[in-house]
Protein backbone atom coordinates (compact mmCIF):
# COMPACT_ATOMS: atom_id res chain seq x y z
CA UNK A 1 0.00 0.00 0.00
CA UNK A 2 1.62 3.27 -1.43
CA UNK A 3 0.09 6.90 -0.46
CA UNK A 4 -2.26 7.97 2.40
CA UNK A 5 -5.42 5.69 4.01
CA UNK A 6 -7.29 9.01 4.23
CA UNK A 7 -6.92 12.57 3.56
CA UNK A 8 -9.35 15.67 5.01
CA UNK A 9 -8.06 18.64 2.72
CA UNK A 10 -9.51 22.07 4.96
CA UNK A 11 -12.73 20.25 5.66
CA UNK A 12 -15.75 21.92 6.54
CA UNK A 13 -19.10 20.24 7.76
CA UNK A 14 -21.66 21.65 9.66
CA UNK A 15 -25.45 20.78 10.26
CA UNK A 16 -28.59 23.22 9.27
CA UNK A 17 -25.96 26.20 8.54
CA UNK A 18 -24.27 25.71 11.99
CA UNK A 19 -20.75 24.93 11.25
CA UNK A 20 -19.27 22.02 13.41
CA UNK A 21 -15.82 21.31 11.75
CA UNK A 22 -14.44 24.46 10.17
CA UNK A 23 -11.24 23.80 8.57
CA UNK A 24 -9.73 20.53 9.38
CA UNK A 25 -7.25 18.73 7.60
CA UNK A 26 -5.80 15.28 8.12
CA UNK A 27 -3.88 12.67 6.70
CA UNK A 28 -4.01 8.75 7.82
CA UNK A 29 -1.34 6.80 6.54
CA UNK A 30 -1.31 2.69 6.31
CA UNK A 31 -0.57 0.72 9.55
CA UNK A 32 -1.64 4.16 11.75
CA UNK A 33 -4.14 4.00 14.68
CA UNK A 34 -5.07 7.51 14.73
CA UNK A 35 -7.17 8.21 17.91
CA UNK A 36 -9.85 10.82 17.53
CA UNK A 37 -9.97 12.92 21.12
CA UNK A 38 -11.89 16.51 22.43
CA UNK A 39 -14.48 17.45 24.02
CA UNK A 40 -17.94 16.38 23.65
CA UNK A 41 -19.76 17.72 21.12
CA UNK A 42 -16.38 19.15 19.67
CA UNK A 43 -17.19 17.37 15.97
CA UNK A 44 -15.20 14.08 16.98
CA UNK A 45 -18.16 11.78 15.24
CA UNK A 46 -18.59 14.43 13.31
CA UNK A 47 -15.11 13.83 11.49
CA UNK A 48 -15.22 10.65 10.92
CA UNK A 49 -18.94 10.53 9.39
CA UNK A 50 -17.40 12.97 7.03
CA UNK A 51 -14.77 10.67 6.06
CA UNK A 52 -16.79 8.03 5.29
CA UNK A 53 -19.30 10.36 3.45
CA UNK A 54 -22.26 9.75 5.93
CA UNK A 55 -22.26 13.76 6.00
CA UNK A 56 -21.35 15.85 3.31
CA UNK A 57 -18.83 18.33 3.18
CA UNK A 58 -19.61 21.98 2.58
CA UNK A 59 -16.40 22.33 1.44
CA UNK A 60 -12.56 20.59 1.33
CA UNK A 61 -11.85 17.43 0.11
CA UNK A 62 -11.52 14.35 1.46
CA UNK A 63 -10.04 10.72 -0.64
CA UNK A 64 -9.86 7.65 0.32
CA UNK A 65 -7.00 4.88 -0.75
CA UNK A 66 -6.10 7.76 -3.29
CA UNK A 67 -9.10 8.33 -4.55
CA UNK A 68 -11.69 11.26 -4.15
CA UNK A 69 -14.79 10.23 -1.73
CA UNK A 70 -17.53 10.60 -4.48
CA UNK A 71 -15.48 8.06 -6.70
CA UNK A 72 -14.73 5.56 -4.06
CA UNK A 73 -16.41 2.62 -4.60
CA UNK A 74 -14.18 0.38 -2.66
CA UNK A 75 -16.44 0.33 0.19
CA UNK A 76 -15.71 -3.66 1.10
CA UNK A 77 -12.39 -1.97 2.16
CA UNK A 78 -13.17 0.17 4.87
CA UNK A 79 -15.24 -1.67 8.74
CA UNK A 80 -16.97 0.96 10.15
CA UNK A 81 -18.29 0.69 13.91
CA UNK A 82 -20.86 3.73 14.39
CA UNK A 83 -21.20 4.95 18.05
CA UNK A 84 -24.14 3.76 20.64
CA UNK A 85 -25.73 1.21 18.36
CA UNK A 86 -27.08 -1.78 20.23
CA UNK A 87 -26.27 -4.88 18.66
CA UNK A 88 -29.10 -6.54 20.42
CA UNK A 89 -31.65 -3.97 20.14
CA UNK A 90 -35.05 -5.56 19.44
CA UNK A 91 -32.93 -8.36 17.03
CA UNK A 92 -33.62 -11.67 17.63
CA UNK A 93 -30.54 -12.47 15.47
CA UNK A 94 -27.52 -14.76 17.54
CA UNK A 95 -23.99 -13.17 17.73
CA UNK A 96 -22.99 -15.03 14.11
CA UNK A 97 -26.05 -14.21 12.59
CA UNK A 98 -25.16 -10.59 13.43
CA UNK A 99 -21.19 -11.15 12.40
CA UNK A 100 -22.04 -12.82 9.01
CA UNK A 101 -23.55 -10.00 8.59
CA UNK A 102 -20.12 -8.18 8.18
CA UNK A 103 -19.41 -10.64 4.74
CA UNK A 104 -22.97 -9.11 2.97
CA UNK A 105 -20.60 -6.09 1.14
CA UNK A 106 -17.76 -8.98 0.12
CA UNK A 107 -20.16 -11.50 -0.91
CA UNK A 108 -22.80 -9.49 -3.02
CA UNK A 109 -26.40 -10.72 -2.21
CA UNK A 110 -26.90 -13.42 -4.49
CA UNK A 111 -23.98 -15.41 -3.73
CA UNK A 112 -24.31 -17.53 -0.85
CA UNK A 113 -21.76 -17.65 1.76
CA UNK A 114 -19.39 -19.81 1.01
CA UNK A 115 -16.14 -21.83 3.13
CA UNK A 116 -14.49 -18.23 2.97
CA UNK A 117 -17.08 -16.18 4.59
CA UNK A 118 -17.89 -18.67 7.36
CA UNK A 119 -13.60 -19.13 7.62
CA UNK A 120 -13.47 -15.33 8.23
CA UNK A 121 -16.61 -14.95 10.50
CA UNK A 122 -14.89 -17.57 12.66
CA UNK A 123 -12.06 -15.71 12.90
CA UNK A 124 -13.43 -12.48 13.71
CA UNK A 125 -15.47 -14.11 16.54
CA UNK A 126 -12.31 -15.44 17.82
CA UNK A 127 -10.36 -12.46 17.24
CA UNK A 128 -13.41 -10.97 19.87
CA UNK A 129 -13.12 -14.10 22.17
CA UNK A 130 -16.77 -14.51 21.08
CA UNK A 131 -16.57 -17.80 20.21
CA UNK A 132 -18.60 -19.68 22.48
CA UNK A 133 -21.25 -17.69 22.40
CA UNK A 134 -21.36 -17.75 18.59
CA UNK A 135 -24.98 -19.60 18.95
CA UNK A 136 -26.48 -17.13 21.74
CA UNK A 137 -28.71 -14.58 20.42
CA UNK A 138 -27.15 -10.76 20.85
CA UNK A 139 -29.59 -9.84 23.18
CA UNK A 140 -28.75 -11.95 26.08
CA UNK A 141 -25.27 -10.71 25.79
CA UNK A 142 -22.99 -7.81 27.91
CA UNK A 143 -23.06 -4.27 26.43
CA UNK A 144 -19.54 -5.07 26.10
CA UNK A 145 -19.54 -8.60 24.35
CA UNK A 146 -22.70 -6.50 22.42
CA UNK A 147 -19.90 -4.09 20.94
CA UNK A 148 -17.12 -6.91 20.69
CA UNK A 149 -19.91 -8.34 18.51
CA UNK A 150 -20.17 -5.16 16.34
CA UNK A 151 -16.36 -5.29 16.08
CA UNK A 152 -16.01 -8.60 14.98
CA UNK A 153 -18.72 -8.05 12.30
CA UNK A 154 -16.58 -5.02 10.78
CA UNK A 155 -14.01 -7.68 11.05
CA UNK A 156 -15.09 -10.30 9.37
CA UNK A 157 -15.68 -7.99 6.39
CA UNK A 158 -11.31 -8.11 6.40
CA UNK A 159 -11.21 -4.67 5.74
CA UNK A 160 -7.82 -2.67 5.56
CA UNK A 161 -9.50 0.39 7.00
CA UNK A 162 -11.64 0.08 10.36
CA UNK A 163 -12.98 3.14 11.49
CA UNK A 164 -14.69 3.01 15.07
CA UNK A 165 -16.98 5.27 17.37
CA UNK A 166 -15.90 5.22 20.99
CA UNK A 167 -15.27 1.49 20.52
CA UNK A 168 -15.32 1.20 24.60
CA UNK A 169 -17.33 3.53 26.06
CA UNK A 170 -19.59 1.99 28.43
CA UNK A 171 -17.79 -1.13 28.09
CA UNK A 172 -16.32 -3.65 30.51
CA UNK A 173 -12.49 -4.10 31.46
CA UNK A 174 -12.42 -7.44 29.79
CA UNK A 175 -14.32 -6.24 26.50
CA UNK A 176 -11.81 -3.74 26.47
CA UNK A 177 -9.33 -5.77 26.85
CA UNK A 178 -10.60 -8.54 24.20
CA UNK A 179 -11.27 -5.66 21.81
CA UNK A 180 -7.58 -4.12 22.68
CA UNK A 181 -5.88 -7.61 21.51
CA UNK A 182 -8.60 -7.86 18.17
CA UNK A 183 -7.28 -4.36 17.11
CA UNK A 184 -3.23 -5.18 17.80
CA UNK A 185 -4.29 -8.67 15.11
CA UNK A 186 -5.71 -5.94 12.78
CA UNK A 187 -2.99 -3.60 13.03
CA UNK A 188 0.08 -6.66 13.06
CA UNK A 189 -1.72 -7.47 9.88
CA UNK A 190 -1.12 -4.38 7.89
CA UNK A 191 -4.27 -2.78 8.88
CA UNK A 192 -5.01 0.92 9.54
CA UNK A 193 -7.41 2.21 12.25
CA UNK A 194 -9.26 5.64 12.83
CA UNK A 195 -11.22 6.05 16.03
CA UNK A 196 -12.83 7.98 18.50
CA UNK A 197 -12.22 7.68 22.08
CA UNK A 198 -12.95 9.29 25.58
CA UNK A 199 -11.04 7.08 27.23
CA UNK A 200 -8.15 5.28 25.94
CA UNK A 201 -7.53 2.49 28.25
CA UNK A 202 -5.94 -0.52 27.53
CA UNK A 203 -5.83 0.69 23.85
CA UNK A 204 -3.44 3.20 24.63
CA UNK A 205 0.01 1.27 23.97
CA UNK A 206 -1.85 0.50 20.42
CA UNK A 207 -2.55 4.45 19.25
CA UNK A 208 0.13 5.73 17.29
CA UNK A 209 -1.36 9.44 16.64
CA UNK A 210 -4.16 11.45 18.46
CA UNK A 211 -5.84 14.01 16.84
CA UNK A 212 -7.72 16.49 19.23
CA UNK A 213 -10.77 18.37 17.76
CA UNK A 214 -11.66 21.65 19.35
CA UNK A 215 -13.37 24.44 18.54
CA UNK A 216 -13.95 23.24 15.02
CA UNK A 217 -10.49 22.72 14.02
CA UNK A 218 -7.43 20.53 15.27
CA UNK A 219 -5.69 21.50 17.82
CA UNK A 220 -3.32 19.05 18.35
CA UNK A 221 -1.76 16.53 15.68
CA UNK A 222 0.58 14.20 16.93
CA UNK A 223 1.79 11.89 20.22
CA UNK A 224 -1.38 11.19 22.51
CA UNK A 225 -1.68 13.53 25.32
CA UNK A 226 -0.97 12.44 28.70
CA UNK A 227 -4.26 11.98 30.71
CA UNK A 228 -4.63 15.90 33.08
CA UNK A 229 -4.55 14.88 36.58
CA UNK A 230 -8.28 13.99 37.94
CA UNK A 231 -9.14 13.86 34.18
CA UNK A 232 -7.68 10.49 33.74
CA UNK A 233 -10.55 9.55 36.26
CA UNK A 234 -13.02 7.22 34.27
CA UNK A 235 -15.88 8.49 36.25
CA UNK A 236 -14.79 12.08 35.96
CA UNK A 237 -18.26 13.91 34.44
CA UNK A 238 -16.57 17.51 33.37
CA UNK A 239 -18.59 19.88 34.83
CA UNK A 240 -16.49 22.75 36.13
CA UNK A 241 -14.12 25.22 33.20
CA UNK A 242 -10.79 24.06 32.27
CA UNK A 243 -8.35 25.91 34.31
CA UNK A 244 -5.51 28.02 31.92
CA UNK A 245 -3.07 25.82 32.56
CA UNK A 246 -5.25 22.57 31.66
CA UNK A 247 -5.09 20.90 27.89
CA UNK A 248 -8.24 22.30 26.20
CA UNK A 249 -10.90 19.26 26.64
CA UNK A 250 -8.99 16.25 25.90
CA UNK A 251 -10.17 13.99 28.17
CA UNK A 252 -13.51 15.38 29.00
CA UNK A 253 -16.65 13.24 28.72
N1 LIG B 1 -27.33 15.04 12.68
C1 LIG B 1 -27.07 16.18 13.33
N2 LIG B 1 -27.87 17.25 13.14
C2 LIG B 1 -27.63 18.41 13.77
N3 LIG B 1 -26.61 18.61 14.63
C3 LIG B 1 -25.79 17.57 14.87
C4 LIG B 1 -25.98 16.30 14.23
N4 LIG B 1 -25.01 15.47 14.66
C5 LIG B 1 -24.24 16.18 15.51
N5 LIG B 1 -24.71 17.43 15.64
C6 LIG B 1 -24.12 18.50 16.47
O1 LIG B 1 -22.80 18.73 15.99
C7 LIG B 1 -21.91 18.92 17.08
C8 LIG B 1 -20.78 17.90 16.99
O2 LIG B 1 -21.32 16.61 17.22
P1 LIG B 1 -20.46 15.30 17.17
O3 LIG B 1 -21.38 14.16 17.46
O4 LIG B 1 -19.66 15.26 15.94
O5 LIG B 1 -19.48 15.55 18.39
P2 LIG B 1 -18.59 14.53 19.18
O6 LIG B 1 -17.31 15.24 19.41
O7 LIG B 1 -18.53 13.22 18.50
O8 LIG B 1 -19.40 14.43 20.52
P3 LIG B 1 -19.54 13.24 21.59
O9 LIG B 1 -18.24 13.20 22.31
O10 LIG B 1 -20.67 13.70 22.45
O11 LIG B 1 -19.85 12.00 20.83
C9 LIG B 1 -22.73 18.84 18.34
O12 LIG B 1 -23.07 20.15 18.73
C10 LIG B 1 -23.96 18.07 17.92
O13 LIG B 1 -25.06 18.46 18.69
Amino acid sequence: MTGPVITVTHGVVGYDGRPVLRDVSLTVSAGEVVAVLGANGSGKSTLIRAVLGLVPLSSGEVTLFGTAQRRFRQWHRIGYVPQRLGAGSGVPATVREVVASGRLARRGVLRPAGAPDRAAVAEALAAVGLTDRAGDPVATLSGGQQQRTLIARALAGRPELLVLDEPTAGVDMASQEAFAEALTGFVDGGGTVLLVAHELGPLRPLISRAVVVHQGGIAHDGAVPEPAGHHAAPDHDHVHPHGPDEPVGLWSS
